[in-house]
């Protein structure tokens, strides 16, 4: 094949996307690519207003759905700060920080709290230990965060838990004493090495979801050639689960591209959607998610129905709600949300940034060395 034959088949392609996507919002009856009418072909762009605003017409159910989509990643990804709200929602924010106060701020209660109970902690990874930036590749967390978090796992049992594949998120935090949940649960491991020995951990990795495996794959070769037309669009595997990236995308776009996914999606309906910061997620449909990996981890450290453990969880996105409701339901630990801006949430307080987690997880390492030698001088 040439390289213009490679262009012909690429424009071609895209122009099958567009029909595919202008028959399901308009429920004409599926064309060719040779009797694309001129109408669809000469849009505002490639995805023109002509096909956004459908969408925004409803569209049927599944314009519903998409802009249901689309409103839930605004939310969880909001460019507003606190000074530029109108004062109505100025004052909704300052009622919000009332009842979702700085873990720094509260360290001292936070810490009686956990008076007698073993602290356990866990980390989502994106946004609470690395700041968002726009390509997913070069989320890299700081050297300072890095030397914290070993830090931190010398004195508690520490987890990442993270909605990446579970190989990507070592590759960006390289600590081999953690425990990591990728995947948003569906794929855990122990530590490979423990503190203090140098023995791996060979255990089989739980995953639970292993036999969405060729299907997460096909779907993710579908939806790679399905949204190539979309300038900035991507889509990433994470293993079990994928993930459509809107971050770089013109937002005059985004209904297109939801829409995009939705059509390939009505193809399985064993997969499941689950909106994030700026990205859609798309899953096996099992019951299984970051609260679920949570409690399995508190079990599989022997903390199952204990009352002597104190769970401490910070993320910053939709999905990590289901672990907060896990700690709300147990009356157990603190959930901490990362975020600037107010939002609904199950977690009890909360943290500006990555640089206000790195701050809070110091003091907790601080505190225990501290303890530990109050500890040893009594004896
Ligand atoms: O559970 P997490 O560790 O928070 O993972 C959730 C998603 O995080 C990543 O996407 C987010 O961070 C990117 C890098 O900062 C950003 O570009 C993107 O807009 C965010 O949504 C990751 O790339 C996704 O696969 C995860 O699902």
């Amino acid at each position: 094949m040439t390289n213009q034959n490679l262009v012909v088949h690429d424009v071609k392609s895209c122009i099958n996307t567009i029909v595919e996507m202008a028959v399901s919002i308009s429920n004409l009856p599926m064309l060719t690519s040779t009797e694309v009418p001129e109408s669809l072909v000469v849009l505002d762009g490639i995805f023109g207003k002509k096909i956004l605003k459908r969408i925004d017409d409803g569209g049927g159910k599944g314009g519903a759905k998409v802009n249901a989509w689309i409103d839930s990643m605004r939310a969880s990804s909001p460019t507003r700060t606190k000074s530029s709200l109108p004062v109505s929602q100025d004052q909704h924010l300052s009622s919000w920080a009332i009842h979702h106060p700085s873990a720094i701020n509260m360290f001292d209660q936070i810490i009686n709290k956990s008076k007698d109970k073993q602290i356990i902690i866990f980390l989502d990874y994106d946004g609470t230990l690395s700041p968002i930036v726009a390509d997913p590749d070069k989320a890299f967390m700081t050297k300072k965060m890095r030397a914290t978090v070993k830090d931190i796992a010398k004195h508690f049992p520490t987890a990442i838990v993270s909605g990446r594949r579970r190989d990507k998120v070592y590759k960006f935090v390289r600590l081999a004493e953690l425990y990591y949940a990728g995947s948003h649960g569906m794929d855990i491991k122990g530590p490979t090495k423990s503190q203090g020995s140098k023995k791996g951990n060979q255990a089989a990795p739980f995953q639970p979801a292993s036999q969405f495996l060729p299907m997460i794959n096909e779907v993710y070769k579908i939806l790679l050639e399905k949204t190539k037309c979309v300038e900035g669009a991507k889509v990433e595997n994470n293993k079990f689960c994928l993930s459509v990236h809107f971050r770089c995308v013109d937002e005059k776009s985004w209904g297109a591209l939801a829409e995009q996914v939705r059509l390939v999606l009505n193809q399985y309906p064993k997969l499941k959607l689950t909106e994030g910061r700026k990205v859609l997620e798309i899953r096996p449909t099992i019951k299984w998610d970051k609260g679920k990996a949570l409690e399995f981890l508190l079990r599989s450290l022997g903390f199952a129905n204990s009352k002597d453990v104190f769970p401490i969880y910070i993320g910053d996105d939709r999905t990590d709600e289901d672990a907060f409701k896990v700690l709300r339901r147990r009356g157990q630990g603190a959930g901490i949300l990362v975020s600037k801006v107010a939002k609904e949430t199950e977690a009890s307080y909360t943290l500006q940034d990555p640089s206000e987690v790195e701050q809070f997880l110091r003091r907790l390492v601080d505190w225990k060395r501290g303890s530990n030698e109050s500890g040893r001088r009594v004896e």
